[in-house]
Order: structure tokens, then sequence, then C-alpha cells
């Protein structure tokens, strides 16, 4: 059986934690290895979409990009609202924070903001892969995104992690445990 341990290890935070930052980031790489690692509860918001609209892709090429936020807004506020989530690893795609409905709620809850630049993420984003949004010129488009969004990420952060210049997942993930076992201690306090 391969059931995940119930988390001895894992800070139990009394908000959800929600992990933002650009395409490739690692939001979902990292979210992984903290509920691997750490016994984090993990709820991807992309993941929860695809199990409930069918892919990315597909969702962009019968739909425009505003139908696309609708529905990650309406994701991520479920999930935000939900009593289980408290304590859990919360990851969101790129372009959610933007979306003024979802900044106020990442107002509201714990934000840890993966750093990244483009040398970081241009071997993984050499083709667009699922992210409809990069389709044409991948690290170009992601630049003008980066641009358009990273006060954002910015001004909604509680934590900074830089994760440019290939750190490790292992790494990442037990920084950001760290910081959350320190935090919940001191609310515990
Ligand atoms: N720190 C890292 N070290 C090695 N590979 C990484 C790291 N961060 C992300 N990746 C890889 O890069 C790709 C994109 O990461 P992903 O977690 O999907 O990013 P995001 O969810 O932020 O868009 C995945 O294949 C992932 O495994
Ligand atoms: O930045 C964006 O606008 C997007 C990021 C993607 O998630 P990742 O950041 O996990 O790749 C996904 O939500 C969609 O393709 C749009
Ligand atoms: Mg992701």
């Amino acid at each position: 059986m391969s059931e995940v341990p119930t988390a001895p290890d894992a800070a139990v935070h009394p908000r959800p934690v929600v992990l933002i930052g650009p395409m490739a980031a690692g939001k979902s790489a990292v979210g992984q290895t903290l509920r691997t690692r750490h016994g984090y509860r993990l709820i991807d918001s992309d993941a929860r979409i695809v199990a409930a609209q069918g892919t990315i892709p597909e969702i962009f090429a019968h739909h425009d990009e505003a139908h696309f936020r609708r529905l990650e807004a309406a994701a991520i506020g479920e999930i935000l609202a939900d009593p289980d989530s408290v304590g859990a690893i919360v990851s969101v795609g790129g372009g959610a924070p933007m979306t003024p409905a979802v900044a106020r709620l990442l107002a509201e809850t714990t934000v840890v903001y993966l750093l990244v630049d483009e040398q970081t993420v241009a071997e993984r984003i050499r083709t667009e892969g699922d992210r409809p949004l990069l389709a044409g010129h991948p690290l170009q488009r992601w630049r003008q995104m980066y641009a358009q969004r990273h006060e954002t990420y910015e001004r909604l952060a509680d934590l900074v992690v830089d994760a440019r210049g290939h750190r490790d997942l292992v790494t990442l993930a037990d920084e950001i445990h760290e910081h959350l076992a320190r935090a919940a201690g001191k609310e515990q306090r």
C-alpha cells in the first residue's frame, strides 16, 4: 500500500500556505516535495481545474483567458474557504495572483513566493509544453509576463524563497518547512 503518511513532521500552520511565482518557478514541484518529504497536504489549483474541466491547453483552445481566470478564481476561492485546507500547501498557477479577487484572498493567508530568473527557467520552458500562454516564443512570453507580474508577487509575499540557479527541490522545501515550523511555533506561544 502506498498511502501518504500522516505527516508527523508537517508544521501545523494556522492558515493555508500558498506558493506563488512565475511559470516554471517550481510551485508544483516544490509543493510535491513538501508533501512527500514533510507530509504536508498538497492542493494544486491547476490540477483541480484539470480534473473538472479538461487539460489547460484544451480549456484555452475552446475558451478565452478570461474564462480560465474565472475557473481559477473559483477553484482557489473554494480551496481557501475549506477548513481542511488549514496547514495545507496550495500551489497555484503563475497568473492567479493577477486576478484582483484572488489577490484579495492571498492577502489574508500565508504566501510564499518562489523567486526565479529567466536563466533558471529557460531550459524548463524551451517548448510551451502545457502552458498555452507561452506559445510562439516561450522565453520572450515568460519575460513579458514576469515584467507585468513580479511586483504583485513581491507585494503579496510573506516569504520570498530564492529559487534561482537550480537550487534543488529538497533544499527549497526544507527552507519553506523551517520557516513555517518557526512561524507555527510563534503563533502557539
Ligand atoms: N528547483 C528545481 N530543481 C529541479 N527541477 C525543477 C526545480 N523547480 C522546478 N523544476 C522542474 O521544472 C519543471 C516546471 O516546474 P513546475 O513545478 O511545474 O513549475 P510551476 O508549477 O511553478 O509552473 C518541472 O519539470 C519541475 O520538475
Ligand atoms: O502563468 C500563467 O498565466 C499560467 C500558469 C500555469 O501554471 P504554472 O505557473 O504552474 O505553470 C497555468 O495556470 C496556465 O497555463 C496559466
Ligand atoms: Mg504548476
